[in-house]
């Protein structure tokens, strides 16, 4: 949903400081990262450390996704959304405001991070994102506006983080927060209920986005449009019994859709490595080319296992 922002609000300048009133910490404004309907984002330092620090004139706001980023610290194992370090108020010289401190997530967003590195990590992302997903349902929350925008890809070994929690609902509410092209209800394809296919319809138009950078209207055919975009393009089509179940809403769960998709992985890997397999059988005079084959399954192999030992040493980190 589009929505006007705070930035204009605080204006706050690099050197500023805020204390907190309650725990006396100060925090050292560095800039501006973000601004939102709900308060604007700044990176800031605590202690020589970088942290993220949001402020807003809306108490509730604050209030709200300090439950739950405080309800994600007790996800077991999850580290979907940044770590909550602080909340406190700042008095500023005319007016009181809310604000809480966070792990500062570093990194590209999803799109700029498969823009640079190649479309071979949407998988691996989104199977760390679906085991993300896994813990928080099983919490009893969706997360609702799942987006490029709020996905940052951090780290040497590259792992998924959620920023923006601010659309995190408890099962069974109206989603608080969407995005309409990630949003079933606008395709047509289902409620704005909380529940987990809401979020697993998003992370297949997440998927797709990948696969169309610059997005596409809506043509009014539902289901069938977006199944074409996933027939037609030669990185989604592989993965259309992961993308389509998805988008009807026919996973139970984020564990099932991750699941099938690892299947199509493995199918996808397997025929990567066939495929190279005619050209070793052709006759002595075209031997070069036949070295040529075998080293294109080698580097195939080799780099759809660099990417699962990422995946693996990220899912251990
Ligand atoms: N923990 C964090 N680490 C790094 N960057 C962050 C963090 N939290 C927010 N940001 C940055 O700040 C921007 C604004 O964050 P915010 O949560 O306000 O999102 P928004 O969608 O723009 O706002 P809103 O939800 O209020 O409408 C984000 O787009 C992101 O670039």
């Amino acid at each position: 949903m589009t929505m006007s922002t705070m930035k204009s609000q605080f204006n706050l300048q690099s050197g500023a400081v805020i204390n907190g009133k309650w725990h006396h910490k100060h925090y050292r404004i560095e800039k501006e990262l973000g601004a939102g309907a709900n308060g604007v984002v700044y990176l800031a330092t605590y202690q020589g450390q970088l942290v993220a620090l949001k402020i807003s004139e809306n108490g509730y706001t604050v209030t709200s996704e300090v439950n739950v980023l405080k309800s994600f610290t007790k996800v077991q194992g999850s580290t979907l959304g940044p770590s909550l370090l602080d909340v406190d108020d700042w008095q500023s010289s005319s007016k009181l405001y809310s604000f809480y401190v966070m792990e500062y997530i570093h990194g590209p967003d999803l799109l700029s991070f498969v823009k640079q590195k190649g479309e071979a990590w949407v998988p691996v992302l989104m199977l760390q994102l679906l085991s993300d997903l896994e813990e928080l349902h099983k919490a009893g929350w969706v997360f609702g506006d799942l987006k490029p925008e709020n996905l940052i890809v951090t780290g040497r070994a590259p792992r998924i983080r959620c920023i923006d929690v601010g659309g995190t609902t408890i099962k069974g509410r109206a989603i608080k927060e969407f995005t309409e092209f990630y949003d079933r209800g606008y395709w047509g394809l289902g409620s704005r209920k909380a529940e987990p296919t809401y979020d697993l319809f998003s992370t297949a138009m997440v998927f797709i986005h990948c696969a169309y950078p610059s997005r596409f209207s809506k043509d009014g055919r539902g289901l069938e449009q977006l199944t074409d975009k996933v027939k037609k393009h030669k990185n989604l089509k592989c993965y259309e019994d992961v993308l389509i179940p998805a988008l009807q809403g026919r996973f139970k769960s984020a564990s099932d859709m991750r699941q099938a998709l690892l299947t199509c992985s493995y199918k996808q890997t397997r025929s990567k490595g066939n495929s190279v397999s005619p050209q070793t059988r052709q006759p002595t005079r075209k031997t070069k080319r036949k070295r040529h084959g075998t080293t294109g399954a080698i580097v195939v192999i080799l780099f759809i296992g660099c990417i699962y030992f990422f995946y693996l040493y990220s899912q251990m980190v």
